[in-house]
């Protein structure tokens, strides 16, 4: 209902039936879309997708008034069909509806993953970093699955506590399938059933009705990843020998009683979403910044210069090193700002319709906040699309606090913004140092000697990659190499 008649937010002019359908066409990145509406109607404008309301807001501003500021009203997900019923992926926290059990569940992840908890996991993040570094030795060629590799592993361990396997592991097996499986049906059109609920009732059997295997399929894979892991955490805790982890952590303070073992079951939902809610992002991250060191070398130079003359060449960095280390602390902001992990952050929706400067938000509208607009913005970040860490420093080299921080944007908003970017950043930090102490990235070169050409492009989606593409990765010198095999 909209008693004041008041007018919805500006956009493109909507077609009946289908409305604005035509103006988000498939294949183009959505934020490229919503940066030439914003250059047009403004920094809020309205969409209505089969009769689906969707706001994109693209200045801070707008976002700090609805995301932040009526954030009680602001902060559900979208409903799947497709997700929350067919592949059974409700207890996921990210695209859980707003309410009690989000709250407990988002209570128990933020206990152990905010920013005063974050110094615990120093270690694991170097441990995980030098494993990282000694994958690369052996197989440069295999970077992208050495870059999964790496945070599934400092997950598991911070999580669950547990060594994941350098091949072939059965919990990283089923998280990646959940994932892909996540990925697929987050894509807005993939399946029919999300446009139409009634098709859930269509049996996997009947012909066409693919989706219900895939979804059959997804639900097995999500339930092994969110319960085997945490019961292997219970049987350890049961014989008495359990590594220290969060899980271990929330299951020592929950007092025996009726209600453990719905505790339990919020433990278990909190603990499963580490794995899906970090992965992809921070892989996407760190490809982003083997593509940046690939197209920009004399950032490379100035990072290893920082690093010769601050660590040193008998030593690895770490966490602790940050405030001594500016440039890679703005080489990893860089990162973040420059090719966005989740360009239009996460849709939120309103659960009550509301007025904004004059305009109607109806209820159950999907809000985006337009992230990539916001740190591409030329006014606040000169040449937006260049590789620049210099953006964040002063002349003399220390970090600049007057600069927009990407955090502001990239990690999402209010209170669904990211409780794991303390995490996230400490863990790009000890690797992006890692990597350039000890290896040079550079172009590759075909058999002919040509070198094999580089464009920054990335995939459209919720979180989006770089494209595929070649690069060199080499020790730096033979003092390097012996430095990265002896972290064994
Ligand atoms: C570069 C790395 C990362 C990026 C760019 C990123 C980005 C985001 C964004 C944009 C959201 C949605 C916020 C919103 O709805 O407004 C989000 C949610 C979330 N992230 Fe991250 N994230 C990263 C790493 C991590 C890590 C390492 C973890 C876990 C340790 C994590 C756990 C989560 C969880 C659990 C949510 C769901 C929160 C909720 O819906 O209440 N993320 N993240």
């Amino acid at each position: 209902s909209n008693p004041g008649k008041l007018p919805l937010p500006p956009g493109p002019k909507p077609l009946p039936i289908i409305g604005n359908i035509r103006d988000i066409p498939l294949g183009v990145p959505q934020w490229e879309l919503y940066e030439a509406m914003a250059l047009k109607y403004g920094d809020i404008i309205h969409l209505n997708v089969l009769g689906q309301s969707i706001v994109v807001l693209s200045s801070l501003e707008a976002i700090n008034d609805l995301l932040e500021k009526r954030s009680a009203i602001y902060s559900s997900r979208p409903r799947s069909t497709m997700m929350h019923e067919l592949m059974g992926m409700g207890w996921s926290l990210a695209i859980m509806e707003y309410g009690e059990e989000w709250r407990r569940v988002r209570k128990a992840f933020h206990q152990h993953f905010n920013a005063n908890e974050a110094d615990q996991y120093h270690d694991i993040h170097v441990y995980c970093a030098h494993s990282f570094l000694r994958r690369i030795l052996r197989t440069p060629e295999d970077l992208f699955t050495h870059t999964r590799h790496l945070f599934a592993k400092s997950i598991m361990k911070v999580t669950y506590g547990i060594d994941v396997k350098e091949e072939n592991d059965p919990f990283i097996f089923h998280a990646e399938q959940t994932i892909a499986a996540f990925n697929t049906a987050a894509r807005p059109g993939r399946y029919l059933v999300d446009l139409m609920p009634v098709l859930k009732y269509i049996p996997s059997w009947f012909p066409g009705a693919r989706f219900q295997k895939d979804a059959l399929y997804a639900k097995d894979m999500s339930q092994k990843m969110v319960n085997n892991p945490f019961i292997v955490v219970k049987e350890r805790e049961h014989s008495g020998d359990a590594e220290p982890c969060v899980v271990a952590r929330l299951l020592d303070e929950v007092p025996d009683g009726p209600r453990r073992e719905e505790e339990e079951d919020i433990i278990r939902k909190a603990a499963g979403i580490a794995y899906a809610g970090g992965s992809d992002t921070t892989v996407s991250a760190l490809q982003s910044f083997f593509l940046a060191m690939t197209l920009y070398p004399s950032v490379q130079l100035k990072a290893q210069a920082q690093l010769e003359t601050v660590i040193g060449p008998n030593r690895l960095p770490t966490p602790a090193d940050m405030q001594d280390l500016p440039y890679i602390v703005a080489i990893t902001k860089e990162v973040l700002r420059w090719k966005l992990v989740t360009p239009l952050a996460v849709p939120h929706t309103t659960t009550e319709s509301d007025e904004y400067r004059g305009y109607f938000i109806p209820k159950g509208t999907i809000v985006m906040g337009n992230s990539y607009f916001i740190l591409h913005d030329p006014a606040v970040f000169p040449d937006p699309h260049e590789f620049k860490p210099e953006r964040f420093l002063h002349e003399d080299g220390s970090l600049n606090p007057d600069v927009l921080d990407p955090t502001a944007a990239c990690f999402g908003f209010g209170r669904r913004i990211c409780p794991g970017r303390a995490f996230a950043q400490d863990s790009l930090f000890s690797v992006i140092s890692s990597v350039l102490h000890t290896f040079n990235i550079t172009h590759a070169h075909d058999l002919d000697g040509n070198k094999i050409p580089v464009l920054p492009e990335v995939t459209d989606g919720l979180i989006s990659y770089p494209k595929p593409f070649a690069c060199s990765i080499k020790p730096r010198s033979a003092a390097a190499e012996a430095m990265v095999r002896s972290t064994e």
